[in-house]
């Protein structure tokens, strides 16, 4: 644990990421004081910058396996890292200047590390665009990218890095809970109650698909002209068909033991397809094939919880943009029973921009030498300083 001596005053940060939806830069700008237990932030603007439509089709087509020349990907890169630096400078409009950036950048693709043997691992490969030096260049605020790298050195996943933010912003004295992303792809942190060793005890990982396969499916049964199903509205028009859940909750990956972490690369247009055509049988409408869908997500979540927390917590909070999904949501409060299902901004983090927040933290903790990752949700064998610094 670390003192909070070095960060008396208040720093003053802007978080961005574009995540596995690929809709758009959150961007959020904070300022944040102390350091663990500590930790302080409040989110003085948040907001999400929409790409330019041409260039979210060129990272949709690259994540879905689409080849580029490696001018076409040191464009892409830069496009990015562009959109990131306009959408830093604009979340200031109106704010005393920040004094850090955080970018996670666009996550293009991921693979996690594999075993090789007893002792042995094929090292992760993971890569985000936007680079960071370009950033620093254009904004002139010094700025720290590429975090997950570190991480993946040492063996782990890379991912995912939010649980270390979520335990020092989320956690409670007395209640042990599960903080659940609902973006592209879920992931949980669950964190129990704040008791002698609760930090070792902490476990995080991805759960698999939450919105990337509903937004997919939405894009595809409106030929293009939307891109996600406001509040769940269709999908609750629909019925979960049971058996394509169960028949799609034999996929490897939900019955791998964590520390686990996926992308798009396998929850993406091919597994959809899949899908589609597993689904061809049953002759469902599509309100049925999306309610069908989201009880992929939320069946992949409880079962999850399930089979690999120690025990359920006591409270969920959910954040990411599916929970504002209140299908999804009902769904999953319906799933977990007795365990009530909330969301972050009722424990006082900004649901749509805890990630933007997250990584604000981190770029934090980088200047101040204090490690990013958890091993027990990464899986790296020891704690790691996450992120490169470029000055500004
Ligand atoms: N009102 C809403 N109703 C339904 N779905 C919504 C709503 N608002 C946002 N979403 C969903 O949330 C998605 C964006 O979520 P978010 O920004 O958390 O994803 P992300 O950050 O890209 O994902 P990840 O956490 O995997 O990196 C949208 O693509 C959409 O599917
Ligand atoms: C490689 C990558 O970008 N992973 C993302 C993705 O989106 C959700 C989930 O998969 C999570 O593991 C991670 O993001 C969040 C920000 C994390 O690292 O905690």
């Amino acid at each position: 644990m670390y003192s909070s001596q070095a960060s008396a005053l208040p720093h003053r940060v802007i978080g961005l990421i574009s995540g596995t939806s690929v809709d758009g830069i959150d961007a959020a700008l904070v300022e944040i004081t102390g350091t663990e237990l500590d930790l302080k932030v409040e989110l003085l603007a948040g907001k999400t910058y929409p790409y330019p439509a041409d260039l979210r089709e060129r990272i949709l087509a690259v994540c879905a396996g689409e080849a580029i020349s490696m001018l076409e990907l040191a464009d892409m890169d830069d496009a990015i890292a562009l959109a990131f630096a306009q959408a830093a400078q604009n979340i200031q409009i109106g704010y005393q200047p920040a004094n850090l950036i955080g970018s996670h950048g666009q996550t293009v693709y991921h693979r996690p590390p594999k075993e090789a043997g007893v002792g042995k691992t094929t090292l992760g490969y993971t890569l985000q665009l936007g680079r960071g030096e370009m950033i620093a260049y254009l904004t002139g605020i010094t700025t720290v990218s590429n975090f997950r790298v570190a991480d993946i050195a040492v063996g782990g996943h890379g991912a995912p890095l939010v649980p270390r933010v979520d335990a020092f912003l989320l956690s409670h004295p007395h209640e042990s809970r599960c903080i659940q992303n609902l973006g592209g792809i879920g992931n949980l942190a669950y964190i129990p109650a704040r008791t002698d060793d609760w930090l070792s005890q902490i476990r995080g990982w991805d759960t698999g698909p939450s919105n990337s396969l509903l937004d997919l499916a939405v894009e595809r049964l409106t030929s293009g002209t939307k891109t996600y199903d406001e509040d769940g509205q269709w999908a609750a028009s629909g019925t979960p068909c049971y058996p394509l859940v169960k028949k799609w909750l034999t996929h490897e990956y939900f019955h791998l033991s964590p520390p686990k972490s996926t992308g798009r690369e396998l929850f993406g247009v091919a597994y959809l397809n899949q899908c589609f055509q597993d689904a061809e049988p049953y002759q469902l409408s599509p309100a049925d094939m999306l309610a069908t869908l989201t009880e992929l997500t939320v069946a992949s979540i409880v079962h999850s919880y399930r089979t690999f927390l120690p025990q359920m917590p006591q409270r969920v909070f959910l954040c990411g943009g599916g929970s504002r999904n209140l299908y999804l949501k009902q769904r999953l409060q319906l799933a977990l029973e007795t365990v009530p299902v909330l969301t972050t901004d009722e424990a006082g983090v900004s649901a749509d921009f805890k990630e933007a927040i997250a990584f604000a933290v981190l770029a934090y903790w980088r200047q101040l030498g204090i490690p990013g990752n958890l091993p027990t949700a990464t899986g790296a064998p020891h704690e790691v300083l996450l992120g490169e610094v470029h000055q500004g």
